[in-house]
């Protein structure tokens, strides 16, 4: 599902009104979407009043976003409901299509405050009594850093509210920033928003994500063509991409049908990584994964997986030495793919394979961690022969780029997308709302994860299963947006039984079974 700025969605609702579709029957539309979703909620919610006893507040700015509340009004009457409108403005100010709606609203007999009349108390009672807040106070138009009345009103809410009250954002909540998913200052806590046409930004970049609950995309008239004309190829990678992506398992398979898989990992002292990078691997769908580490630790990772084949490479101190590259060439001809980083360590020898690995070999390369803490060149992965995956996260990102992570974070989504473009390879940016884009610039944010995935080891898991799915004939920008969503989902069902805070890797794995059983 496509995922646009604000800037874009004004371009489809432009285009839509110049093909001749009026601009109030798209408000109208959006407002059905709005009081249907109203009308679920509160269903959900299992309220025990009469429909004309369900106290509906309705915040409403001047722009389109306070039309779309005004029209929601008047339908929620219709169905029965005792909506009020709280104007943030004096009525006056309303131009247009809002200005038809808020006569439709005087016409219905529907009660409206203007919040310049209203008294500070009683202001809050509205709120402290109303069943349903819908927030029709900013949408897509904000500019700036909150102001006026609308930030009285939000500060007000957000700071002197008793409680918070059951709140449905319309579009985006009041104060975030469809494009960053900052807020403007301060910001409307929804538990649900109804957002027209497609997801915006903000919804799902943070802290927006945090503000914008559970989402559901109302449909108000605009084409899937003219969403995706003006779009730029970010879509969110939900359940029904991930059911679309699955790779098709034939009955009659042997292991070997299932991929070969190499993983070259680990070092003295790091023996956990590379065993939770091959074990994820074994319960992604891999037929036969290969251990290739230091054969100081050889024997002892072998002996805590029965189904790993482990081989030795010349090690020094424990970390593989650089003599290590010939057998690992000669190994990769045997395998589909190999992973390359968690746990190996980053000394002068492990610098050397690296580059060795990324100018004399071909096949699909998976590279994390050390992997990635050794390249100082990054022409070694523009040049690379054979198709890459990089599963940085905003640390590693940050070496690999030399920006700090601040800049990272503040940027996620255009730095990733632009480093697959000029490396030519599929990158999966981690961190909350982990990133993923592709050479031409295809770019996936997940939906699934939770906080308690923040925790070592947890990348190594997400190494494995990209590796699977690679291995298994998915191209690698698919296989890497699948392996981040399956891992999301596998920390989400962990975290149900373990909690965010005792949550470890090792669960993640434990659960991956729940989710290849959801999605086939
Ligand atoms: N276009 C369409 O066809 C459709 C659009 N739709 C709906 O329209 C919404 C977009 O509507 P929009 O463009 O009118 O902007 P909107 O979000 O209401 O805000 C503008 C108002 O906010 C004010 N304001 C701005 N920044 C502020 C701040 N920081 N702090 C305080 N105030 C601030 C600004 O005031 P001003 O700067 O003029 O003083 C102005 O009054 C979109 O989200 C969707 O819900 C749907 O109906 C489908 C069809
Ligand atoms: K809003």
């Amino acid at each position: 599902m496509e995922v646009l700025t604000p800037a874009m969605m004004t371009k489809c609702d432009q285009e839509t009104i110049e093909a001749g579709y009026p601009e109030i029957l798209l408000m109208e539309s959006a407002a059905l979407g709005t009081a249907k979703l109203a009308d679920e909620v509160i269903k959900e919610a299992m309220i025990y009043k009469k429909r004309d006893k369900i106290e509906i507040t309705i915040l409403v700015g001047k722009g389109n976003n306070g039309g779309d509340g005004l029209a929601a009004a008047r339908i929620l009457k219709n169905w029965g409901y005792k909506p009020k409108i709280i104007l943030s403005s004096s009525r006056d100010e309303l131009k247009g299509v809002n200005k038809k709606n808020l006569e439709l609203a005087v016409l219905n007999k529907i009660k409206i405050y203007q919040f310049p009349d209203l008294k500070k108390e009683k202001f809050l009672a509205e709120i402290n009594n109303s069943d349903l807040i819908i927030d029709a106070l900013l949408g897509t138009g904000i500019t700036g850093e909150l102001r006026g009345n609308i930030k009285k009103i939000i500060n007000l809410i957000s700071q002197e509210a008793y409680d918070h009250v059951l709140t449905l954002a319309v579009d985006i909540p009041s104060g975030i920033i469809g494009k960053t998913g900052n807020t403007a200052g301060e910001a409307l806590k929804a538990d649900y928003t109804a957002t027209m046409a497609a997801y915006k930004r903000g919804l799902i970049l943070y802290p927006g994500r945090d503000y914008s609950g559970e989402v559901q995309v109302i449909d108000i008239g605009i084409q899937k063509e003219t969403i995706e004309k003006y779009g730029d190829g970010l879509k969110i990678f939900n359940q029904q991409e991930a059911k679309k992506l699955i790779p098709y398992r034939k009955n009659y398979g042997h292991k070997g049908d299932f991929g070969k898989i190499a993983v070259l990992a680990g070092s003295r002292g790091m023996t956990g990584a590379p065993l939770l990078t091959t074990k994820s691997a074994l319960k992604s769908g891999s037929g036969l994964v290969y251990l290739l580490i230091s054969e100081e630790i050889e024997a002892l990772t072998s002996s805590q997986l029965e189904e790993l084949v482990g081989i030795p490479l010349p090690s020094q101190k424990g970390i593989i030495a650089e003599k290590a590259f010939e057998k690992i060439k000669q190994f990769s001809k045997k395998v589909d793919l190999l992973a390359v980083g968690p746990g190996l360590g980053s000394n002068t020898a492990v610098q050397k394979i690296i580059k060795n690995i990324l100018e004399q070999l071909n096949i699909p390369l998976v590279l994390d961690a050390d992997a990635l803490n050794v390249i100082n060149d990054l022409k070694l992965l523009k040049n690379y022969q054979g198709e890459l995956i990089l599963t940085p996260h905003p640390g590693e990102m940050s070496r690999l780029i030399g920006l700090n992570i601040s800049e990272i974070n503040n940027n996620r989504l255009e730095i990733a997308r632009d480093f697959a473009k000029e490396n030519n390879l599929s990158l999966v940016l981690k961190g909350a709302a982990t990133i993923t884009a592709a050479s031409d610039g295809r770019t996936y944010i997940n939906s699934s994860g939770c906080n308690g995935m923040a925790t070592a080891g947890s990348g190594d898991v997400l190494t494995g299963i990209v590796s699977s799915l690679k291995a298994q004939g998915m191209n690698s920008f698919e296989a890497a947006a699948l392996a981040v969503y399956v891992h999301g989902r596998a920390g989400e069902y962990a975290a149900a039984v373990e909690s965010n805070y005792a949550l470890t890797a090792g669960n993640i794995i434990d659960n991956l079974a729940a989710v290849w059983n959801e999605l086939t």
